[in-house]
């Protein structure tokens, strides 16, 4: 048998280089699992990005997650993958590797093509917001997370004179979660605790053979790509972050913790006066502090200004603002590492065992039991 199966994944075990040809030096872009290629299918002549992950459990998750989210019109496409052994140059052996071809995104990503627009307005920015969120809720309502909502991974699928035609594609599965609500216990945060049991709910469910209806139940992570997707709104409408250090920090600062978890941050009236009260109000639901009065993806898709009916066709002066690049890479930068920060378990939130507790009358409880 040429292939192994897992649910909903094909890996073929063949050698790619019989169905493709792979420009190996051709890199589209490069991430931390390396550059992502050009390769070119040898019957259809067709072009394809490959990504190159060496195998792990970690990278057939990312593989199998993405592959079940799609096809969907704004998530990448997979078309194949193969398990071959590769070695790069400078590499003393040859490695296993998952060898992901994908649909070939020519336009670059999201937010360079925003510094070119000429004329960037609200109804633009509203019509993109648009496109993520079809995404996300598709990938919310299988109960998969992406975590990883960043300017970087939304990319365009041609280049275009105007953003308002083109095409946006959610990319990059690394972090992705399949996030029915299991959260440890002893890992859990106070405010969370709904959640919690939501997630039990949902376990109970399962057990006796019901299904998880689409869209539910809300969870941690769902929260946190949509707290990602107020952060990408806020910076589209005005060109930097709700949320920065005073001082430019390669570290997430203390303080800058704070700032994001007391929700606090402003519209500032020089960039902010043209901007709508609707968006605003957007902004405001996705940035809420506690995750669960946080909108969530379906309360989002119906939302009015998704629709851009109402949005002002004033030209925004955030292209002008993103075209420092060094300024926008600290932005770029700064969100990367708030998601990291949401994506690692706070153990400060660790609950002791009762056996282990100090408090004098729990003792004395203890003892007299
Ligand atoms: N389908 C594609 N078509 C064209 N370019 C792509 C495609 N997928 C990825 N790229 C380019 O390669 C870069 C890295 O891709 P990707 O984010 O998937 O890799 P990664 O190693 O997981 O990166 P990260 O460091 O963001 O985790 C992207 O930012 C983009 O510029």
């Amino acid at each position: 048998m040429d292939e192994s199966v897992q649910p909903n994944m094909v890996i073929k075990s063949s050698s790619i280089v019989e169905d493709y040809e792979v420009l190996w030096r051709k890199s589209l872009g490069t991430g931390v699992s390396g550059p992502v290629r050009l390769c070119v299918k040898r019957n259809t002549g067709e072009k394809y990005a490959l990504k190159c992950l060496v195998d792990s459990k970690k990278a057939r998750t990312e593989v199998l997650l993405h592959q079940r989210c799609c096809p969907h019109p704004n998530i990448v496409q997979i078309y194949d993958v193969y398990c071959n052994s590769v070695q790069f140059p400078r590499e003393a052996v040859a490695r296993s590797r998952l060898l992901v071809v994908m649909e070939l995104m020519n336009g670059g990503e999201l937010f360079d093509q925003i510094i070119r627009e000429k004329h960037f307005t609200e109804k633009k920015a509203a019509a993109i917001t648009k496109q993520i969120v079809s995404a996300v809720c598709h990938c919310h309502s299988l109960n998969i997370a992406h975590r990883d909502l960043k300017p970087e991974n939304l990319l365009l699928k041609e280049k275009s004179e105007d953003l308002q035609n083109v095409t946006i594609k959610l990319a990059d599965f690394g972090f992705a979660k399949e996030d029915i609500g299991l959260v440890t216990p002893q890992f859990t945060p106070y405010y969370v605790a709904p959640q919690v049991l939501e997630a039990q709910k949902q376990q109970r469910l399962e057990r006796s053979g019901l299904k998880t209806p689409p869209g539910t139940p809300y969870t941690y992570d769902k929260s946190c790509d949509m707290w990602s997707v107020g952060v990408i709104i806020y910076i589209m409408l005005c060109g930097y972050p709700p949320f920065f250090p005073e001082t430019p920090s390669k570290q997430m600062t203390p303080n800058m913790k704070r700032k994001i978890m007391a929700g606090e941050y402003r519209f500032p009236e020089n960039e902010w006066s043209m901007v709508s009260g609707m968006a605003k109000d957007v902004i405001q639901r996705l940035l809420e502090v506690d995750p669960v009065k946080r909108m969530t993806v379906q309360e989002f898709i119906h939302h009015p200004w998704l629709l851009g009916e109402e949005a002002p066709e004033l030209a925004l002066l955030s292209p002008a603002i993103m075209q420092d690049k060094d300024a926008l890479n600290e932005v770029m930068h700064a969100h990367a590492q708030q998601l990291t920060a949401m994506r690692t378990p706070d153990t400060s939130f660790q609950l002791k065992p009762l056996k282990s507790a100090e408090n004098p009358i729990l003792k004395k409880r203890l003892k007299a039991r």
